[in-house]
């Protein structure tokens, strides 16, 4: 099977070209050619399939075979591929993913996608609707925010023993946000499993540990359910500035600064549609037996 390997912000995929090649089991696959020791090491697979109502589809596993439904890195990734084969030859085109169809701007130098915006769309924040189930025992309030309606906001989380106060975003997968002192001072591997597996998220959660610089910058660290650490996850990014703005931490345009580099990140109040730019990059070309 051939494939590339690229990355956005350090958040690295596997990219497959599904016009061409068939994998027959996505989810075996990602977990053998994630692993970093005796695979091709990365965060998940990527495979770009062909769409009936958009110019192509992301069809996304993380690094532990679980499917995903959105990815803000892999979606500006999967642009750059369809862009750089001349597979689509548009510098506004359409992704398809789980979580719907998106709209991206392309950035184009020398005939090669450099960085891209994405329409993210609008973020949802009942917890109802995004499949958070907080229960007194937890401590975890719902506030009702105009005109935003019921929201998870800064609210004290029953972690592990430790009292965390997290905002609670969907941007077409589930985030929990939690601000913290010293974010690089964290044990993540040891922490992020707690909240990834915490009853009150059943289908699991993507969780951003920030601190706020100042009104237009953050700086994150990501646990992700499915794949641990990652240098980047741009659909947390965009949870991130949400949940700085929803808190009145920030100012509507933010920068994110993530491990493996920045992604900026600004809602829209009028259309309500968060946009997220950031770049897009091609390590290498190979091809694996499975
Ligand atoms: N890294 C991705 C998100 C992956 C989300 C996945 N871990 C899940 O929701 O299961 C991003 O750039 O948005």
């Amino acid at each position: 099977m051939k494939f590339t390997k690229m990355h956005g912000c350090g958040n690295d995929y596997v990219y497959v070209n599904g016009f061409e090649e068939t994998v027959q089991d996505p989810e075996k696959a990602a977990v053998f050619i994630s692993d970093r020791h005796f695979g091709v090491g990365s965060d998940g697979l990527i495979i770009i399939r062909p769409s009936r109502t958009a110019d192509c589809f992301m069809d996304m596993y993380n690094a532990d075979g679980s499917r995903g439904k959105m990815c803000g890195n892999g979606i500006r990734c999967v642009a750059k591929y369809v862009y750089d084969h001349g597979m689509v030859q548009k510098e506004r085109m359409t992704v398809e993913t789980l979580s719907g169809v998106k709209t991206l701007d392309l950035h184009v130098k020398d005939g090669k996608v450099e960085t891209v915006r994405v329409d993210m769309g609008s973020p949802v924040l009942e917890p109802e609707k995004i499949s958070v189930r907080p229960r007194e025992a937890d401590g975890c309030l719902i506030s009702e925010k105009k005109p935003y309606g019921r929201v998870i906001l800064d609210a004290p989380l029953n972690v592990n023993g430790q009292s965390w106060p997290v905002t609670c975003v969907s941007m077409g997968n589930p985030h929990c946000v939690t601000r913290v002192r010293d974010p690089y001072g964290l044990d993540l591997p040891a922490i992020g499993p707690h909240f990834e597996h915490h009853p009150i998220f059943p289908e699991g959660v993507n969780t951003e540990f920030i601190h706020v610089d100042d009104r237009e910058n953050v700086r994150m660290r990501v646990w992700e359910r499915g794949s641990g650490e990652t240098w980047a996850c741009g659909t947390g990014a965009c949870a991130v500035g949400v949940a700085c703005i929803l808190n009145g931490w920030t100012d509507r345009k933010v920068l994110v600064h993530l491990r493996g580099g920045d992604l900026l990140v600004e809602w829209d109040e009028e259309k309500n549609t968060v946009f997220m730019t950031g770049p897009a990059v091609t390590v290498f070309e190979g091809e694996i037996r499975l």
